[in-house]
């Protein structure tokens, strides 16, 4: 029995077996994952979550986290995983990247699929626990909760941008949603603007009482009157532990001048890293590599473009087809404006670990960061935190989370195809001097706000929006 527990639907590790049988470990793909875990090593809890593999039961303690597994088998991990996680919410909360599919047998296995996890979490909680319950794929997971433990203090955290009323309201299942995440005392959102979208939904489709103000970041709580209960209502933008990516990626100095070297030491060296996901844009600075090279803006034998991709919900078809499109574009531009010696893009599709990562983010001279849209993208903040050194340049999305609070990138509408072209230049381009002064105020912001704050007020305001509730129960 934990007094802090966290519901996610990946534990942070994907259990692997190896062709000797023998069982491994690794680190789970995400920021959900990368935000949580130092979160974790903090609270002495317990982590309610999916293996990454079907029918997995072994609770494994694992850099000193408690992990329990939510068993799934292969139909579960088809209809709640890639189904209704994946194929209808993530699109639909994604401004309808892909066209959303609306099945309802999909449907009643996410409601089966979030009771084992709520079951679960009911489980590991002691008594007055604080459960943390995170993401789109459990939003009922927290009035399930309330319904088998009064007694736990409920939060809830959505990692996706939160759609607004003309998009969330083609869900068949939009009263029910709603009502799940009602079961939290808190419920928190990385943008003041997916807290106020969740405010107009509660009041226009539950005729609910909830405010009208706008909410803040981290201040400023919108209130959701639900019976005798208070819901609170924030904005929480998610970051990094700064401090530890800019002290580690210091160390990759040496590894940092062999993949210089390894690249052919090219004048510019470009940076996507990014799970392959269509929400991501990698066609979208591809696109705009093959114009600049094109027009004799860059010159392909003296510019390199990696792009480091991990695998992502692979059996899903949007997926399966976003890979196409960006292997077809890789090809193209190499065949096209490169040599045999040198191709312009290199192209890797797996994850690279964490201190390779480091490494690339010291080597590159711009990072490309072009989401159509995005949450947060803890990717952007994870270069600037690396970039102790002053160097390198950030070009990143205005629609990811991330551009709310990294005004000084190079900021760019990737709708926009001459305007990504414009910023890719200046950043690689621009004097020394003034990508510096850029670079000196992105670091300075996420070291600023770093992960522990992040996690300290939302668990703030989450003892305060609870403490409220059982003062009047
Ligand atoms: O678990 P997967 O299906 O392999 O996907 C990985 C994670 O992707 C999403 O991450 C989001 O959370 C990040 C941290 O808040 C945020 O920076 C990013 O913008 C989001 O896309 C997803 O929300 C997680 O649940 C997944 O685990
Ligand atoms: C490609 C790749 C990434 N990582 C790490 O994963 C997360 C990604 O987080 P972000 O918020 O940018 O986006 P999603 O959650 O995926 O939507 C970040 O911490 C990366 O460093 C990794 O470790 N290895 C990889 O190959």
């Amino acid at each position: 029995m934990a007094d802090f527990v966290v519901v996610a639907n990946r534990l942070p590790v994907d259990k692997r077996i190896e062709p000797d049988g023998t069982v491994t470990y690794k680190r789970a793909p995400g920021g959900l994952v990368t935000a949580l875990t130092p979160t974790l090593a903090t609270h002495s809890g317990a982590w309610v979550g999916w293996s990454g593999a079907p029918n997995s039961t072994d609770d494994p303690r694992v850099d000193g986290i408690d992990l329990t597994s939510v068993p799934l088998t292969e139909a579960e991990i088809a209809d709640y995983y890639e189904g209704f996680a994946n194929s209808t919410l993530w699109p639909l909360y994604h401004d309808l990247l892909v066209e959303p599919v609306f099945d309802h047998d999909w449907w009643s296995t996410y409601v089966e699929v979030n009771r084992k996890f709520a079951q679960a979490a009911a489980d590991a909680a002691d008594r007055g626990a604080t459960v943390w319950i995170h993401d789109y794929q459990l939003q009922l997971v927290p009035q399930m909760l309330r319904d088998l433990r009064p007694d736990l203090r409920i939060g809830f955290f959505l990692h996706i941008p939160f759609p607004p009323y003309e998009l969330f309201t083609r869900l068949p299942w939009r009263e029910e949603l709603l009502r799940g995440l009602l079961g939290a005392d808190l419920i928190g959102f990385h943008l003041p603007g997916g807290a106020e979208n969740f405010l107009t939904l509660v009041r226009r489709v539950l005729k609910l009482d909830a405010s009208r103000d706008p909410v803040g970041v981290r201040d400023g709580l919108g209130a959701i009157r639900d019976g005798g209960r208070t819901v609170r209502v924030g904005s929480f933008p998610i970051s990094i532990d700064a401090a530890n990516v800019a002290e580690q990626a210091a160390a990759t100095t040496d590894r940092a001048a062999q993949i210089r070297a390894e690249l052919g030491n090219p004048s510019t060296i470009l940076l996507g890293v990014d799970r392959l996901d269509y929400t991501k844009g990698i066609d979208v600075r591809l696109d705009a590599l093959d114009a600049l090279f094109a027009a004799g803006r860059l010159d392909p034998a003296d510019t390199v473009f990696v792009q480091l991709a991990s695998p992502s919900r692979e059996n899903v078809d949007s997926y399966i087809a976003v890979r196409g499109r960006i292997e077809r574009a890789v090809a193209h531009i190499n065949g096209t404006h490169g040599t045999v010696a040198s191709p312009p893009i290199r192209y890797l599709l797996r994850p690279v670990a964490r201190d390779e990562l480091l490494a690339y983010f010291r080597a590159a001279d711009v990072m490309l960061v072009t989401p159509l849209r995005d949450g947060m993208n803890l990717v952007a903040k994870e270069y600037a935190a690396a970039r102790s050194d002053l160097g390198g340049a950030l070009v990143l999305s205005e629609f990811t989370g991330a551009a709310a609070e990294m005004d000084r990138a190079y900021l760019v509408n990737p709708y926009d195809p001459r305007d990504v072209q414009d910023m890719i230049v200046a950043a690689a381009t621009d004097p020394a001097d003034r990508r510096r002064e850029r670079m000196a105020a992105l670091h300075r912001q996420v070291v600023d706000f770093d992960v522990d704050l992040w996690s300290r007020s939302f668990l703030q305001c989450l003892a305060g929006a609870a403490a409220e509730n059982e003062s009047t129960r």
